[in-house]
């Protein structure tokens, strides 16, 4: 599955680049208002942090939600107290876009997330393009040398690098290319069942100075307790926030280990 989604973004950044030469995308990446500074806003804190997912439909639950308004949803995020906002911008399992990044971007004042299946400098330089402040870098789609070089390009153009593993093996190379902001995915992309145990098992194996995200397998204030307990210091929503009540189960989540 990791490698279909790999491929399909991959060919729909080919079809865009085909419309939009990667010259004009460079430019419009290195022009754009500077990014936000998302390691401070997602620094370890007495409260656990929470990145919100913008996300339609998903490959493992079908469709979540319509959000025909994503601005209006990423605001109701801010309101509720998240840290960030994720956008998935994958059009053919997620139903997300740039143009729902851009209308996020333009909507809020915390970092943004661009959540897709990156694997070219030119998804790099369109998410800077659109407003990113994040791009998450999935370690098991990239080769380490590719990896590298895309994590050098994030932060290259002022954004945040959110790396995501699944293993202690993964966390070691998300840790040899000085990763300080990790993800341990509890989605298997391979089987999309959850292990919400995985992350408390790998918390050791961070690097010491890396901010720990926790990332899928939240529908309830006590996941956010739990992952908490083993070590998170942000987690990242995404269903139980677009198909309740955005602010209401924010205040729960915030509130389940303050
Ligand atoms: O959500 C999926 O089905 C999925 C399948 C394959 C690759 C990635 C997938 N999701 C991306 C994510 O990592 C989640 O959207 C994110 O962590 C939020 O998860 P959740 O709170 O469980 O919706």
């Amino acid at each position: 599955m990791l490698a279909d989604l790999m491929a399909g973004a991959k060919e729909d950044a080919l079809g865009r680049l085909a419309g939009r030469p990667a010259a004009v995308v460079e430019a419009a990446a290195v022009d754009a208002p500077p990014a936000i500074d998302a390691l401070a806003a997602l620094a370890p804190a007495d409260q656990v942090k929470i990145i919100a997912e913008v996300k339609r439909s998903s490959p493992s639950r079908g469709a979540l939600a319509d959000i025909p308004d994503p601005a209006l949803l990423a605001s109701l995020y801010e309101q509720g107290g998240a840290s960030a906002v994720s956008v998935l911008t994958e059009g053919r399992k997620f139903g997300g876009s740039l143009q729902d990044l851009e209308a996020v971007r333009a909507a809020i004042r915390i970092p943004v997330l661009r959540k897709d299946f990156i694997s070219l400098p030119y998804q790099v330089f369109e998410a800077r393009a659109s407003g990113a402040d994040l791009v998450l870098l999935i370690v098991a789609g990239l080769d380490q040398a590719t990896l590298s070089s895309l994590h050098e390009l994030v932060v290259q153009l002022g954004m945040t690098p959110l790396v995501e593993t699944h293993s202690a093996d993964e966390l070691a190379r998300a840790s040899d290319i000085g990763a300080r902001l990790i993800g341990v995915n509890a989605r298997n992309l391979s089987t999309f069942e959850l292990d919400q145990h995985l992350f408390g098992s790998l918390t050791d194996r961070f690097p010491a100075d890396a901010v720990k995200v926790a990332e899928s397998a939240v529908l309830r204030a006590a996941d956010v307790a739990a992952y908490r307990r083993d070590g998170a210091d942000v987690v990242l929503v995404g269903e139980a926030l677009v198909t309740g009540d955005p602010v209401a189960t924010l205040e729960q989540f915030l509130g389940a280990t303050a």
